[in-house]
């Protein structure tokens, strides 16, 4: 099996490929109107879906805004720098809601930025979450 695609609902299609186009510089892989159901379906990542898992953008047409509710958490982003990420994404308008820096508890790099409709997408530095499954590997071969 294969993790294919995440699925948001979207309250403003053109908006959201804007953000995740431009902002965190994905592409849009594909878009197909459903006039039947009236939704659009538009499929964006970092490659094909033949080898990349994506997100898949589903806009109810006329449907402007969803109540996100508690239990979403967040989707993750590996990043190169961190650091110079959230400034480019501060730069095309996106919205940092948490500064970059260790997590609280942890050693992994971390920052959160919040899509148009709120959800929260987390950017991760390359290389620091290596430490923290390293750590977590040996604390369950010690607790063996
Ligand atoms: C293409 C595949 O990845 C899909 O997820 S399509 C599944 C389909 N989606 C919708 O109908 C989206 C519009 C809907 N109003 C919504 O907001 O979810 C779906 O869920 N079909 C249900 C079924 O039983 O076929
Ligand atoms: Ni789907």
């Amino acid at each position: 099996m294969r993790l294919l695609h995440t699925m948001f609902r979207v309250g403003n299609l053109e908006e959201s490929l804007k953000f995740y186009c431009e902002v965190l510089g994905m592409k849009l892989l594909r878009r197909k109107d459903y006039p039947a159901g009236e939704f659009t379906l538009a499929f964006v990542g970092y490659g094909d879906e033949s080898d990349n898992t994506v997100i898949e953008l589903t806009y109810n047409w006329g449907v402007e805004k969803y109540e996100l509710g508690n239990a979403y958490g967040h989707i993750a982003l590996g990043v190169d720098d961190i650091y110079t990420k959230c400034e480019e994404i501060r730069n095309h308008g996106g919205k940092i809601v948490r500064e970059p820096g260790p997590m609280k508890h942890g050693s992994t790099v971390i920052a959160f930025v919040e899509d148009p409709d709120g959800y929260k997408i987390e950017l991760i530095q390359q290389g620091t979450q290596g430490s923290a499954i390293k750590q977590e590997s040996q604390e369950q071969l010690v607790s063996q």
